[in-house]
């Protein structure tokens, strides 16, 4: 089944002669999906396909070089997005997420690694990793892949797990720390 196409048309009041700019909405927004489509939307992309999950709050050099990797191990990538009340379960502090999981979304949407994004709200992606059956699922090198749910979930079907090692020395939360100190 081919990706349902954005149509949204803007109409800008402008000072030309005929009125009106015409902006369709970008075309990387097709990559975002709704949970319920989740499952017919993967089974149309090219196979096999890597799914990944994680919060991506302030994207940087790491989230892009392991997004890039990610996408290397299949045909097409999956990424699953934690939505806002998620990340505030995870503790990373209470003024995270910094961007809201629209925006986190977005981002992600718009690189050219990335195939299909989708937002969950458990804790775990484990449900999403159940519901998609991706052929291959990928973390970063801080996780053990046998010992998170999702990771035991793959390998119990059959599927592939890869650990991707960290290639730059980047956090959002470094982030945030260097823009507090003013350094
Ligand atoms: N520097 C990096 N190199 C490779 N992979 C990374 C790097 N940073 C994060 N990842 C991976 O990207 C995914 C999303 O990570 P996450 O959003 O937690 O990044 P983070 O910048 O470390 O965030 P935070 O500082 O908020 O914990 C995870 O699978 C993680 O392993
Ligand atoms: O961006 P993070 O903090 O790496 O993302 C988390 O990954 C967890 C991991 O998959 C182990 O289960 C997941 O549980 C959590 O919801 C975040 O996505």
């Amino acid at each position: 089944m081919a990706p349902p196409r954005s149509r949204t048309i803007c109409l800008i009041p402008s000072r030309s002669c005929c009125g009106f700019f015409i902006f369709a909405m970008p075309k990387f927004e097709t990559k975002l999906c709704t949970r319920a489509e989740l499952k017919s939307r993967v089974a149309a992309l090219p196979q096999p396909v890597v799914l990944t999950n994680g919060v991506f709050d302030i994207l940087h050099r790491g989230h892009v070089t392991y997004l890039a990797q990610a996408r290397e191990q299949g045909a097409a990538l999956v990424v699953a997005v934690n939505t806002d009340a998620s990340v505030k379960r995870l503790g990373k502090g209470d003024d995270r997420p910094i961007n809201t999981c629209a925006d986190r979304m977005a981002v992600l949407a718009a690189l050219e690694a990335v195939s299909l994004v989708v937002e969950f709200d458990e804790d775990t992606a484990l449900e999403v990793v159940q519901e998609a059956q991706p052929g291959v699922y990928v973390k970063g090198g801080d996780y053990q892949m046998d010992a998170i749910p999702e990771g035991q979930a793959v390998l119990a079907y059959g599927g592939q797990v890869v650990a991707i090692p960290f290639a730059h020395d980047r956090s959002t939360s470094k982030l945030l720390d260097k823009v507090r100190q003013g350094s």
